[in-house]
């Protein structure tokens, strides 16, 4: 199961955190409800979608990074309840950075970036100097941590510099006992 979808609205900012952060727990639970192995399911792999945003402060983009740092923050939580659990269900986050799709338009727009709308070409500016991911290369990213098994709690980000590569919180790796 993928949690995946997501808007770039900061004007109606409490639609953001609907949308991408109280969806993804709601998809989560339904998702778990029937594919834990403590309810009769069969156990399988739940990816949820965050971005570079939810790592990182965006300065133009508040409440959409702070709806992705939550959905890190949910999913590495409920994958360790799962590992506790033997729930026999993976959970894992993808942060992709800027990606070739029709989510990226909504940067030139006044009705999603409301008072962040003077600070577009800044955001144009960073996509030139980091780059836009191909699609393909996130699809990729997916199929490798549904395919690796030893895989829950982890947080993979993708960027044009590092391209798939995960990353490590130390000593906050597990939760501790
Ligand atoms: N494009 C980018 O640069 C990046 C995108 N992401 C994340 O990737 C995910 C996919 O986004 P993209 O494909 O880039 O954007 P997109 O705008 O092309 O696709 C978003 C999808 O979410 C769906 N959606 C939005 N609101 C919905 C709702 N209320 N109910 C059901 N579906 C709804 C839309 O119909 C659309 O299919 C999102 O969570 C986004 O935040 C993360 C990092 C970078
Ligand atoms: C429309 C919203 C798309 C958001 C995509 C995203 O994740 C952008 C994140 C940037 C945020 O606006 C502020 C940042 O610093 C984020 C990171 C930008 C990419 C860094 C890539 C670094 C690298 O290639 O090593």
């Amino acid at each position: 199961m993928v949690n995946n979808a997501g808007v770039n609205n900061e004007k109606d900012w409490e639609k953001t955190i609907n949308v991408n952060l109280t969806s993804v727990i709601r998809g989560t639970y339904i998702g778990l409800e029937h594919m834990s192995k403590k309810n009769g399911g069969q156990g399988g792999v739940i990816i949820n979608i965050s971005s570079l945003a939810g790592l990182t402060p965006a300065a133009y983009q508040p409440v959409y990074s702070a709806s992705k740092h939550g959905v890190i923050g949910f999913t590495r939580s409920i994958a360790a309840l799962a590992s506790i659990g033997n729930y026999g269900v993976r959970i894992n986050t993808v942060c992709p950075a800027f990606v070739d799709t029709p989510l990226l338009e909504t940067i030139e727009k006044e009705e999603n970036m409301g008072e962040f709308y003077q600070y577009k070409d800044k955001l144009k500016d960073m996509m030139k100097c980091y780059g836009v991911l191909d699609p393909s290369l996130i699809a990729k990213g997916m199929v490798s941590l549904i395919e690796d098994e030893s895989s829950n709690g982890a947080v993979m980000k993708i960027t044009t510099s590092r391209g798939i590569h995960f990353e490590d919180f130390g000593a906050h790796q597990t939760t501790k006992i």
